[in-house]
């Protein structure tokens, strides 16, 4: 039984444009005479999709005299009553300046919403799912549903095809709410949250991060909710459940301080989106920077094309890169670090258009969120709000020596190269000799053969300029300091190149933008 069903509810699926399923169940109702509607509550996103949904069914509802309203519910941190600027545009473009005006970040979030203990019932007939869509009616033909789109055909050629042997990861991870207040427990009892400062950036295992975006993303879970529960553990008022553990009853702590901190930047990146609306899907980024000649994939490019489906399918060549990509291929997640790798690897390194970037995360994560996905490729492409924009620059082999240090989450997910023991070639395979490929079988491989970028880190080798990352990399960048201890610091704005209001462009919305990407990059047709 689910949740809603032990309150005397229930879950109706239902599939088309919410505007158009809306308005045949109400015009369903009304024929019916079974049901008698009054009004209609929705809850409420960011997105420019999410608002015209919103829209769309406002618009429905009140055509036949009914009430629209949408939920003030819990799922940032700050209640939207509470933040500190009254319109959107007067967001900081900074985060550190935004996390500012609401310190103590810790007395910010109000009380978590009670959980109802009953709920109306279902009404006696909902309409059925009308054609040409079928509503699957086990969890087996819900699940063959969703895998549907990625088996009937590959994704990009060469996909990676299994979950290599002995690689354990986090995910594939159960839904629901259930779950997701389970997983919080287990962060606490294991003094994961206590610890969480000094484990966050890390790339292999189950607890070295929260592990909780995907429940956060389907709404399983809500910000406020973890933060409820780590102030029962922190003052102890938990009714001694956590009692004995690391932390426990001694106030805020680095570890549980940094989860609120984090928790914050999703609240950030949300306001961002209300903030700049469709440029959330431009090119150009919030900065409307236009000045970077992205490179774009085409049929007329082929050598593009092959870039970029070898960035896809995790054979560049460098090891951290294709441990990710393999990762997120085969269970939808992969870390915040190998995130910012990867992310700064295509837009910095092979300075392809990052938004084929983001859409291939959107197709993958299973903790896809509009707002955290596009505004955090934005933010290493550059183009965001990222203080340090273009000059930030992470070198993937400098990041791997520092955050990978055995190797393990290479080999791990790049399962061709567990035989070896030298790191400079566990992160760069094409620093084998031939004698060595030969021994470990990997010769005539594009990886080893043809790495798509050759970079040249040595280890105790601090700073530098350009150069190190082949050749082809933006100017000015350097090895990444900042991107190791946290995001931008300081207040201010962009100002790099023009601030955010100067060159304006035509407002073209997510769809558009996407429709025209896609179809240059000729990657999915
Ligand atoms: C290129 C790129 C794309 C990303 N796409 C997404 C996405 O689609 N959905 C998503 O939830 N996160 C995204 N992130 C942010 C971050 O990588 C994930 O939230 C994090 O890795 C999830 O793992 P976790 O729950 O263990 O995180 P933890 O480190 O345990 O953090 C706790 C929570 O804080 C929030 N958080 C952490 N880091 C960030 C961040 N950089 N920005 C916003 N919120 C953050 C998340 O809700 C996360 O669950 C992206 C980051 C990058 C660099």
């Amino acid at each position: 039984m689910t949740s809603l069903e032990a309150i005397g509810s229930g879950l109706n699926i239902r599939v088309g444009m919410v505007g158009d399923v809306v308005k045949e169940l109400l015009e369903s109702c009304k024929k019916s005479g079974a049901i008698e509607v009054f009004g209609l509550w929705m809850t409420s996103e960011e997105g420019v999709e999410e608002k015209c949904e919103e829209q769309d069914v406002r618009r429905v509802v009140e055509a036949d005299g009914n009430e629209f309203r949408l939920w003030v519910d819990e799922k940032y941190l700050i209640d939207d009553r509470d933040i500190p600027h009254s319109k959107a545009s007067d967001l900081p473009d900074v985060f550190t300046s935004y996390r500012k005006s609401v310190e103590p970040l810790r007395n910010a979030p109000r009380r978590v919403l009670p959980t109802p203990t009953r709920l109306l019932p279902q009404p006696p007939d909902v309409p059925s799912q009308s054609s040409p869509f079928s509503i699957p009616t086990s969890l087996d033909s819900i699940i063959s549903a969703l895998h549907k789109p990625i088996t009937s055909a590959p994704f990009v050629k060469n996909e990676p095809s299994s979950i290599p042997c002995g690689t354990k990861s986090a995910h594939p991870f159960h839904g629901g709410s259930k779950a997701g207040h389970a997983r919080i427990d287990h962060l606490i009892r294991s003094a994961s949250m206590t610890h969480y400062k000094d484990t966050r950036n890390g790339l292999l295992g189950t607890d070295f991060s929260t592990k909780l975006s995907a429940w956060l993303a389907l709404g399983c879970i809500t910000a406020r909710q973890i933060h409820h529960d780590l102030l029962a553990f922190e003052d102890g008022t938990d009714g001694g459940k956590w009692k004995g553990i690391q932390g426990y009853g001694k106030g805020e702590n680095p570890g549980t301080a940094a989860v609120r901190f984090e928790l914050l930047w999703r609240d950030y990146m949300r306001l961002c989106t209300r903030k700049f609306g469709p440029r959330l899907f431009h090119l150009s980024g919030f900065r409307n920077d236009d000045s970077y000649p992205w490179k774009m994939p085409s049929k007329a490019q082929p050598e593009l094309e092959e870039m970029l489906t070898r960035f896809l399918n995790g054979t560049t060549g460098t090891g951290l890169i294709d441990a990710s990509q393999r990762e997120l291929f085969l269970t939808g997640y992969t870390s915040n670090r190998a995130r910012q790798n990867v992310a700064s690897f295509l837009s910095k390194h092979l300075g392809i258009n990052w938004m084929l970037g983001a859409e291939w995360y959107e197709c993958l994560l299973v903790d896809y969120d509009v707002s955290n996905n596009w505004g955090n490729w934005q933010y290493v492409a550059g183009v965001g709000n990222d203080p340090r924009g273009e000059a930030r620059v992470f070198n993937p082999i400098k990041q791997s020596f520092d955050y990978d240090s055995d190797g393990d989450y290479v080999k791990a997910w790049v399962p061709e190269l567990r035989g070896l023991d030298d790191l400079q070639k566990i992160f760069q395979a094409w620093k084998m000799n031939d004698e060595e490929k030969k021994e470990h079988e990997l010769e005539g491989q594009d990886m080893i053969e043809k790495p798509l970028k050759k970079i040249d880190f040595h280890v105790g080798r601090r700073g530098g300029g350009g150069g190190q990352y082949g050749g082809s990399s933006r100017g000015n960048q350097r090895h990444d300091k900042a991107g190791e201890s946290g995001r931008g610091k300081g207040g201010g704005s962009f100002g790099a190149r023009g601030g955010y209001r100067g060159r304006g462009r035509g407002q073209k919305g997510r769809g558009q933008a996407r429709q025209g990407m896609m179809a240059k990059a000729g990657q999915f047709d």
